[in-house]
């Protein structure tokens, strides 16, 4: 698909080269590096949420897992069994409302615009906003915006309620947001689902866990844990 486009006749074959470049540089950092971020934040909500971990836990035994663990090996779900997930999957977007992988967003104004505050923005002008702040203001989540709590994602009965792009912004919103959202969850939900029906992962004490301050939201010292083994634990 992106080797036909970009399909605008007006672009240069230069700015065609440039545009696939950009965009192979752009599944590759995705990939990697918002996915690992992703999942590492998820484990620290999961860490330091305990009721959350085992409410994850007890859904993933509701399932039928898609290799058994009759020979010993690790039980795995693959993305179809984990669809009815809804508790694991409103566990990951609601770490990407507070833990965004790519905290910051840029728009430049196409032309002469208005905001919806009231700010002049003059064609050209570059806006950036932080995802991350987003997450945590209260007029746009309420008084409990900083509490880490899947719930809010679920409507009554357990079914996914899924919050309009523009909210929720993790994933970017209109024509150029994320090509590969649903691969993206699947790939978190599948290998967080593996590690938490397998092992308990817990925090080493007195490690502390931080955001850095860069384009993918990495923790700024890592993420210990130790991981045992279920039947072990
Ligand atoms: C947790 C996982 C992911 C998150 C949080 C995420 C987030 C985002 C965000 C915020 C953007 C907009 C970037 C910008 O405006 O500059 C974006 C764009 C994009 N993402 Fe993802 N992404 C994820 C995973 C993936 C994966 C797995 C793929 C592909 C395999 C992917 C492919 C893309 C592509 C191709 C774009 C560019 C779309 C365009 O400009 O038209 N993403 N993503």
């Amino acid at each position: 698909m992106y080797m036909a486009s970009p399909s605008d006749p007006a672009m240069t074959d230069e700015q065609k080269d440039r545009s696939l470049r950009d965009t192979a540089v752009g599944f590759m950092f995705a990939a990697k590096d918002l996915i690992a971020a992703a999942l590492a934040w998820l484990f620290y909500m999961i860490c330091t949420h305990p009721h959350v971990e085992a409410k994850i836990l007890d859904e993933l035994k509701s399932l039928r897992p898609t290799a058994a663990d009759d020979d010993g090996a690790p039980v795995v779900f693959d993305s179809d069994t984990l669809r009815s997930a809804t508790y694991l999957h409103a566990a990951v977007l609601e770490t990407l409302r507070l833990f965004p992988s790519a905290p910051f967003e840029e728009k430049e104004a196409a032309g002469d615009d208005v905001l919806p505050g009231g700010t002049t923005v003059a064609k050209g002008t570059r806006v950036v906003f932080c995802l991350y702040a987003m997450g945590r203001i209260e007029g746009i989540w309420g008084g409990d915006c900083r509490e880490f709590r899947p719930e809010r994602g679920l409507a009554p009965g357990g079914r996914a309620r899924p919050e309009p792009s523009y909210k929720f912004a993790a994933f970017n919103a209109g024509p150029r947001s994320c090509l590969g959202k649903d691969l993206g969850l699947s790939n978190i939900k599948i290998a967080a689902a593996a590690v938490v029906y397998n092992f308990r992962v817990e925090l080493v004490g007195g490690h502390v866990v931080e955001p850095k301050d860069s384009v993918v939201l990495h923790t700024k010292n890592g993420l210990l844990v130790r991981v045992k083994r279920r039947e072990a634990a």
